[in-house]
């Protein structure tokens, strides 16, 4: 479900409460969302050269073209809402040691080199998300993003990347029942994706084994993609009674062609590394016994590169594309609120659970 008038109406009044002024490039999205969300896609005459300021914010919200006002709103309050945690979070330049650490050991978080690593960390259970990991991960990139280190990277512990959303998760309800685990998946969820498709810096994941599910769909939304060849991707989606997320509905038929994307959203098709990096999905793919030496001698030398310039230069590739990545994550994030309510996913959790299945 997208935001209603109400969390608009919040969001409104929340933008006043910002501690810091958030600039005026964000201002102009916010005036342009506010805009859209309004009154919906600009039709009125375009103003004169004279009128500079006036000129820019049409410009803004013409720029949003026909986005629906129901997008419109969704965006704005994601906005804010992202203005509000990152004004609150710690002052900016921390230094990695002051960085605040995760709070439990799932995940690791280390600066070197020019390098941030957040590391999954649960080999045990094939580094499956708890939800606790999924907002480790979120401050983690938040830090990160603004942090003196040139280059973020995603990697896993053990013989397993990660093996997706851990399927016990679904298994703490909370008091509001099954209604309300799934409304609050959903908003974790959004939150997470968000975190990726707004990440400054080159984002590179180093694959070091087999991913599962929302470990894949993310993909897309990295930089660069390195895999070992020994590593798997595997969607299965529709086994699970559920689907999509990650930005997958829309960057996998862009990157790889509706029919393959097709065949791993739908039917769950698992990809070696081999044909995953022939799809696009992976950048490179390397022999398991040498994957950890040649993947990071080349990211440290990736990280001596200027950092403005790759910021500047992610920024551009990137940009133009955010406004319909976060509808798209809106809209997939609603979607799975109403599957992980269905019979189909309860059903195929439970029989995971059970140990019946294996994927
Ligand atoms: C809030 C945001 C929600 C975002 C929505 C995300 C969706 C997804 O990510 S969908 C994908 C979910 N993942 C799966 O369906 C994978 C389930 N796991 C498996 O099929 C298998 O465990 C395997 C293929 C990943 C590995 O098989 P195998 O090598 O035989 O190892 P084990 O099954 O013995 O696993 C060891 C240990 O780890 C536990 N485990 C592994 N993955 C998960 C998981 N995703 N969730 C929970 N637990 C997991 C597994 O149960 C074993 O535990 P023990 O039996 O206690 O040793």
């Amino acid at each position: 479900m997208l935001a209603s008038q109400k969390d608009f109406n919040n969001a409104v009044s929340q933008v006043k409460l910002l501690k810091e002024d958030p600039g005026n490039e964000v201002k102009l999205k916010l005036y342009a969302l506010y805009k859209q969300a309004t009154e919906g896609p600009c039709n009125v005459p375009k103003p004169g050269m004279l009128g500079f300021i006036n000129k820019t914010k049409w410009d803004a919200w013409n720029a949003l073209g026909s986005l629906s006002k129901e997008a419109a709103r969704q965006n704005y309050v994601d906005l804010v809402s992202r203005l509000s945690a990152s004004s609150e979070s710690p002052s900016p330049e921390a230094p990695a040691a002051d960085r605040k650490q995760p709070e439990s050991d799932s995940l690791v978080v280390t600066s070197e080199d020019g390098i941030t690593t957040i590391r999954l960390n649960r080999p045990a259970k094939k580094n499956a998300l708890t939800t606790q990991m999924y907002r480790d991960i979120i401050a983690a990139l938040q830090a990160a993003s603004k942090d003196e280190s040139a280059i973020t990277v995603l990697t896993g512990s053990g013989d397993y990347y990660c093996s997706g959303n851990d399927l016990t998760n679904f298994t703490h309800l909370p008091a509001g029942g099954l209604e309300e685990m799934a409304r609050s998946a959903a908003a974790l969820l959004r939150d997470f994706v968000n975190c990726f498709i707004d990440f400054p810096k080159p984002l590179v994941a180093v694959v070091n084994g087999p991913a599962v599910g929302i470990s894949v769909t993310i993909l897309g939304l990295f930089d660069v993609v390195y895999a070992t060849d020994r590593a798997s991707f595997h969607t299965p989606f529709s086994h699970l009674g559920q689907s999509p997320e990650g930005c997958s509905s829309y960057t996998f038929p862009k990157i790889m062609g509706s029919s393959k994307a097709a065949e791993m959203l739908l039917f769950g098709k698992k990809l070696t590394a081999q044909e995953a990096c022939a799809q696009g999905l992976v950048t490179e793919v390397f022999p398991d016994g040498t994957f950890q030496k040649e993947v990071w001698a080349r990211l440290k030398a990736y990280s001596k590169l200027p950092p403005n310039a790759m910021r500047i230069s992610k920024q551009i590739i990137r940009n133009r594309e955010k406004e319909k990545l976060h509808a798209v994550n809106a809209e997939e994030s609603s979607v799975l609120r109403e599957r992980w309510q269905s019979d189909e996913c309860m059903n195929a959790i439970a029989s995971f659970l059970s140990r019946k299945v294996k994927l």
